[in-house]
């Protein structure tokens, strides 16, 4: 079966974490993704070349991307050629990158990018913020598109809720499979991306990151501390 049909209809688990989380080392990640499969992920998303490469045993695609500021952009996910290689050479079967229209460092191009994953034997997922990007990520040549980048990139507050208007609206347009990821925190969101045409769903830090969801409990008890 190839990667896009093994996905298709599924759950895809991110699994990622930021300091001062417990969960930062591969061996730690690895047993967050492991639980995500056992609990019926068919794909896995992961940061970093080291984490993709412990993810990639657990028998299930991995979405691979490495999260790095660059000087002069504000393109962080997946910025460069390099960065595509090293995750195709770590087993990433699908390279996640920014597909937004944003300036790359260097002024890198998205086809550029495009071709050095296929390169390396893997699909392109164009993580976006809107159709107009889509557009263009699928005339560059990109295998999937994500709805990862809505809602974080123009100085607005970022929604509490996924954009599946978004999902909807590029699922009509777009003749590639087109995956809802961002701020899916409930079931019944991920199942509302799947009536507007998505390919497969994303979810991370609803799943994958407990201090998050401690926070997020913790904030409904009457003495919980003000946040620093
Ligand atoms: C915007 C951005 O940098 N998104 C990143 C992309 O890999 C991750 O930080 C998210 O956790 C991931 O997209 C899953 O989304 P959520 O954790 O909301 O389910």
């Amino acid at each position: 079966m190839n990667v896009a049909e093994a996905i298709r209809g599924r759950l895809i688990v991110s699994c990622q974490a930021q300091e001062p989380s417990p969960f930062l080392d591969t061996p730690h990640m690895m047993a967050m993704a492991s639980a995500a499969v056992l609990g019926g992920a068919a794909g896995l998303r992961g940061q970093g070349v080291a984490h993709v490469r412990g993810m990639a045993m657990l028998g299930v695609p991995v979405i691979g991307l490495v999260k790095r500021s660059t000087p002069g952009s504000p393109v962080y996910i997946t910025p460069t050629e390099a960065d595509v290689t090293a995750l195709t050479e770590a087993g990433a079967r699908i390279v996640a990158a920014d597909a937004t229209g944003r300036p790359r460092p260097g002024g890198e191009k998205l086809a550029d990018m495009i071709a050095a994953t296929h390169a390396g034997g893997a699909l392109f997922m164009a993580d976006v913020d809107s159709l107009d990007a889509a557009l263009a990520a699928v005339d560059a040549g990109a295998d999937l598109v994500g709805t990862t980048l809505a809602g974080y990139t123009t100085d607005t507050d970022v929604p509490d809720d996924p954009d599946i208007a978004l999902v909807g609206t590029i699922s009509r347009r777009c003749p590639v499979p087109v995956i809802g990821e961002g701020r899916y925190r409930t079931p019944a969101q991920v199942a509302a991306a799947f009536d507007e045409g998505a390919w497969a769903v994303v979810v991370g830090t609803a799943i994958s990151d407990p201090v998050n969801t401690t926070r997020r409990f913790a904030h409904a008890c009457p003495h919980s501390p003000v946040e620093p």
